[in-house]
């Protein structure tokens, strides 16, 4: 959790986020500060269920060994106490930040059991709006079936030609017999 001070969090946006200031727990909504001890057991449940929403900016900052996030499947993960464990390495986590890192991440083929460590380090949610288009994951699309390979178009054309041919041929045969 950050520690802000109060004029930071108030130049921040107005979205629903806890931090400690002064050392103490705060709760933002919307316009003010709310010491936690007073607040309801509905706005305490809403704090624990609702995953925080990062915008695509802030994550990528985190984009160094000791200060790690990445962007996998709309979820950010927080890997900075993965660094030194990662069977992959630190520099493959370290490349797959400032960006959607989805594809990195399944062209590897990681196991179950990988995707289940994975819960240990979800920070959030991405605001997928913030996402620039060129950083965002692309499923990889389905190559068209076609046994013979041969090109539509050679296939269009030879369907014109040859009836073609034929009729010209059927009148050439005409004309020179007709001559004799
Ligand atoms: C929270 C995110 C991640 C977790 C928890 C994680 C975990 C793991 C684990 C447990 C393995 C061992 C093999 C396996 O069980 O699949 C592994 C291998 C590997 N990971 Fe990740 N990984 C993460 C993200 C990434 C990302 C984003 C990349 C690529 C940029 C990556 C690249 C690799 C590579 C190259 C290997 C080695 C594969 C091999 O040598 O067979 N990992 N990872």
């Amino acid at each position: 959790m950050k520690q802000f001070t109060f004029l930071d969090k108030a130049q921040e946006t107005a979205r629903n986020e806890l931090c400690i200031f002064d050392g103490y727990f705060l709760w933002w909504e919307r316009k003010f500060w709310i010491p936690l001890k007073s607040l309801s057991v509905a706005v305490r449940k809403k704090m624990a269920t609702d995953p925080k929403v990062h915008a695509f900016e802030d994550v990528a900052k985190h984009n160094k060994t000791k200060d790690c996030w990445l962007i996998i499947s709309g979820k950010v993960y927080d890997v900075t106490p993965f660094m030194d464990d990662h069977p992959g390495g630190d520099e493959v986590l370290l490349s797959a930040t400032g960006k959607d890192a989805t594809n990195d991440f399944e062209d590897v083929g990681h196991s179950d059991s990988a995707r289940e460590m994975m819960d240990k380090y979800y920070i959030g949610e991405i605001d997928m709006s913030t996402v620039p288009l060129k950083c965002t994951y692309v499923p990889p699309q389905q190559a068209q079936y076609n046994p013979d390979k041969t090109p539509e178009f050679v296939i269009k054309i030879l369907q014109f030609l040859v009836p073609l041919l034929i009729l010209g041929l059927a009148f050439a045969v005409r004309h020179y017999t007709k001559e004799k």
